[in-house]
């Protein structure tokens, strides 16, 4: 009223915190001959606005000091990639001033081939697709080095809802890039090591059964040599499926006579082609060993007395029928059968008699065991 101007003020009224209101008054003075009559006027409660203000202020203060501060870098990007507002973190990541990194666009520092998918995200943001996208990328520091990034872009909008910009959160993972690389290198480098000793491992398994082959095998007819005869015959003992099991040793007659003729080489391929003969007559199931010198086995699995005894008259026959050089050979052979829970040497012993006999009989000729003659095993 002294000023005798208007007025338009938001003022406090009230008196303590909580009854306090936010007030604007308009106010008009009436001036009759120079003098302030009356004041019109208005008094409107601001309060409700004035809140929503200080709470608008303070968020934006909170944002503003989080950009700042944040220990991951921040950038607020324009729609065509020029970098807006920058923090500190983001600058040292990249090794530019906040003036330098200004002057430039995101695409000026990402590396080329990552720039394709970052746009192509980007678009899928500009075009409403989506809100936000995150991908790993590579920006090229100041000094020229790779600095791996994981990127964060979300859309900023105005009140409008019409997009304003882009704000970007920016963590470096360069370390944990490197970790992984060293942890794949060191991956890589232990398959190979393990595919060379799987190698050497196989190579190992092949060398061993050949040497396995070679110290149960006979070089001179290919056929198992004793040592092959116990593991076989272990075998068919420890299985149950077999249980009468017959044994046949045949001896070749009168060879050391052979040998003297003919000589030790002639001797040899008699007995080379002895063994072929034998493997052509014996069955599926049975082994065919060469003892010793002069002398054969064969094992036959499931088979009773008579069916071996059978068996090695249908070898004595085929070796008497074979035409050798020089002149024809025959063999003597004796049979035995597993009675009960025999072992191998007694099965063998009764085995070694009957060959005996064979002999003392003339030869070219089967005896089977004579010990318990009626201890024909017939499997049940
Ligand atoms: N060529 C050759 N002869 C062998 C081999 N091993 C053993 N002999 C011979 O086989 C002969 C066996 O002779 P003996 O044990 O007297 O028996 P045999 O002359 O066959 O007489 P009987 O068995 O009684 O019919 C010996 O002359 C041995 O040298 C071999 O690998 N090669």
């Amino acid at each position: 009223m002294k000023t005798r101007k208007s007025c338009d003020e938001e003022v406090v009224i009230g008196k303590d915190n909580e009854s306090q209101r936010w007030v604007r008054l308009i106010g008009f003075p009436e001036i009759i001959q120079g003098e302030c009559r009356r004041l019109y006027g208005t008094i409107q409660d601001v309060t409700e606005q004035k809140r929503r203000e200080e709470a608008l202020w303070q968020s934006e203060e909170a944002f503003r000091n989080n950009f700042i501060h944040a220990g991951i870098g921040m950038a607020l990007v324009a729609t065509n990639g020029t970098w807006l507002q920058v923090n500190r973190t983001l600058c040292g990541m990249i090794g530019y001033a906040e003036s330098e990194l200004m002057k430039l666009t995101f695409q000026d520092i990402t590396h080329p081939e990552d720039l394709d998918n970052d746009l192509i995200l980007l678009n899928e943001v500009v075009e409403g697709k989506r809100e936000h996208y995150q991908m790993e990328k590579r920006y090229f520091h100041k000094k020229g080095h790779i600095v791996h990034v994981l990127l964060s872009v979300s859309v900023v909008r105005n009140k409008y809802q019409s997009m304003k910009n882009f704000i970007s959160q920016i963590i470096d993972i360069s370390d944990l890039h490197e970790a992984q690389r060293k942890v794949t290198g060191l991956l890589r480098t232990s398959k190979d090591q393990n595919k060379e000793l799987m190698k050497l491992q196989n190579q190992l398994t092949k060398a061993n059964k050949v040497l396995k082959q070679e110290n149960q095998t006979d070089p001179l007819t290919g056929l198992g040599n004793r040592r092959a005869f116990h593991l076989a015959i272990n075998e068919v003992l420890s299985s149950r499926r077999y249980k009468p099991l017959g044994i046949a040793m045949i001896d070749v007659d009168h060879f050391k006579k052979y040998n003297d003729t003919y000589g030790h080489l002639e001797g040899d391929l008699v007995l080379k082609k002895l063994g072929n003969v034998l493997r052509r007559c014996v069955r599926e199931q049975d082994t065919v060993i060469r003892f010793g010198g002069e002398e054969f086995s064969v094992i036959m699995p499931g088979s009773t007395l008579e069916e071996s005894r059978v068996m090695a008259e249908r070898v004595r026959q085929a070796i008497a029928e074979e035409r050798f050089p020089n002149q024809g050979i025959t063999v003597s052979i004796g049979v035995s059968s597993r009675s009960g829970e025999d072992d191998i040497d007694t099965l063998l012993k009764r085995a070694d008699e009957a060959l005996y006999d064979a002999k003392a009989n003339g030869r070219n000729c089967v005896a089977t065991e004579l010990k318990n003659p009626g201890s024909d095993n017939n499997g049940s």
